[in-house]
């Protein structure tokens, strides 16, 4: 049997959690914030239900064979009691997280031999606590080697398509290319194509090519091909439809991960002298859009 606790179940957490507890030989709890009964999970191969084991606190876990870190990237310390106790000397903990800062943020908490940073493409929203509907088909990236290989055997029977990469860092990059332009969306409160003119035009393309500039500094190979689909997406994008987690996080006055998705551009922007002027435009207005919305937590 092997042990996963979940810590986070909120729109990704808790459809991992339910994927994995269709399997008998997993053991699988989910650590809260905000209590749940159960997971009901509407995916596009229909309707999973799952009953997790529910820890309400730290004080309630034992060492896991697995611990999956789901909360947003801005929630890391919170996270800290949690895997003080869900940790034993072999636990293997995984960052499912957006951004590219896995490692980095969670280096003073987890062994590095045992952190294993996901890049995770599943578009899902939560409706109430445990409710959650997986809206297109997952895809789980891994770093290639023994723990990248062992978390993708982990999904080996869900819908998610989990697969090991020795260029992780692409991944990263690639995913953070096509999410940063959501920035748009969650500043307008507004769908882009409705809206979508030459200038409109001009600002998706910069905060693409900046990421994808950062990017390839740090090493990773980001297509140009990659830019320019972020670029028809945002055109493409109907009224009424949200450009993923950053913009229903606004639109739900939740904190946003303003930091890890865009801020990240431009920190590392200025780390290889890459000017970052649209990046750094957006985040400031974001960031200073006021109460009721707050930027971190
Ligand atoms: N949603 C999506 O479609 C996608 C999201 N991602 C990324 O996945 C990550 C998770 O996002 P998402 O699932 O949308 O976020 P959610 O806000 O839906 O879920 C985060 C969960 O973390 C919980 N949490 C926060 N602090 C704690 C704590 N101290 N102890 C226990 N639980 C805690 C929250 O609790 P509470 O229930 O109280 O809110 C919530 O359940 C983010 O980095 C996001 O960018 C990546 C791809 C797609
Ligand atoms: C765009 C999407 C859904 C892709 O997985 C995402 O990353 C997010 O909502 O944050």
């Amino acid at each position: 049997m092997t042990s996963i606790a979940i810590v986070g179940p909120g729109a990704i957490g808790g459809t991992l959690a339910a994927w994995l507890a269709q399997n008998a030989d997993f053991d699988v709890s989910v650590c809260v914030r905000t209590p749940i009964t159960d997971l009901v999970v509407e995916t596009p191969e229909g309707v999973i239900k799952a009953a997790p084991t529910v820890l309400t606190g730290p004080s309630q876990g034992e060492p896991v064979d697995w611990v999956l870190v789901t909360t947003k990237a801005y929630s890391v310390d919170a996270t800290a009691p949690w895997l003080k106790a869900l940790c034993g000397p072999t636990t293997r903990v995984a960052i499912i997280q957006n951004g590219v800062e896995h490692v980095s943020l969670f280096a003073h908490l987890v062994p590095a031999d045992r952190l294993v940073p996901v890049m995770i493409n599943l578009p899902a929203s939560r409706s109430a606590p445990g409710r959650i509907v997986q809206s297109r088909h997952g895809i789980i990236a891994v770093p290639a080697g023994q723990n990248g290989e062992a978390l993708a055997e982990l999904f080996a029977h869900t819908e998610i398509e989990a697969a090991t990469h020795a260029d992780f860092v692409s991944q990263l990059w690639v995913k953070l290319t096509g999410n940063c332009a959501a920035i748009v969306p969650a500043l307008t409160l507004r769908a882009t194509g409705p809206v979508w003119s030459h200038d409109m035009e001009a600002i998706v393309r910069a905060l693409a090519e900046e990421c994808a500039a950062v990017g390839r500094a740090e090493g990773a190979v980001v297509p140009q091909a990659v830019v320019d689909s972020t670029v028809e997406n945002m055109r493409a994008m109907k009224e009424g439809a949200i450009a993923g987690s950053i913009h229903a996080d606004r639109l739900a006055g939740n904190p946003m991960e303003i930091e890890a998705r865009n801020g990240v551009i431009v920190r590392l922007g200025e780390k290889h002298g890459i000017a970052t002027p649209a990046n750094r435009m957006l985040v400031t207005l974001l960031a200073a859009s006021g109460t009721p919305w707050r930027s971190e937590a």
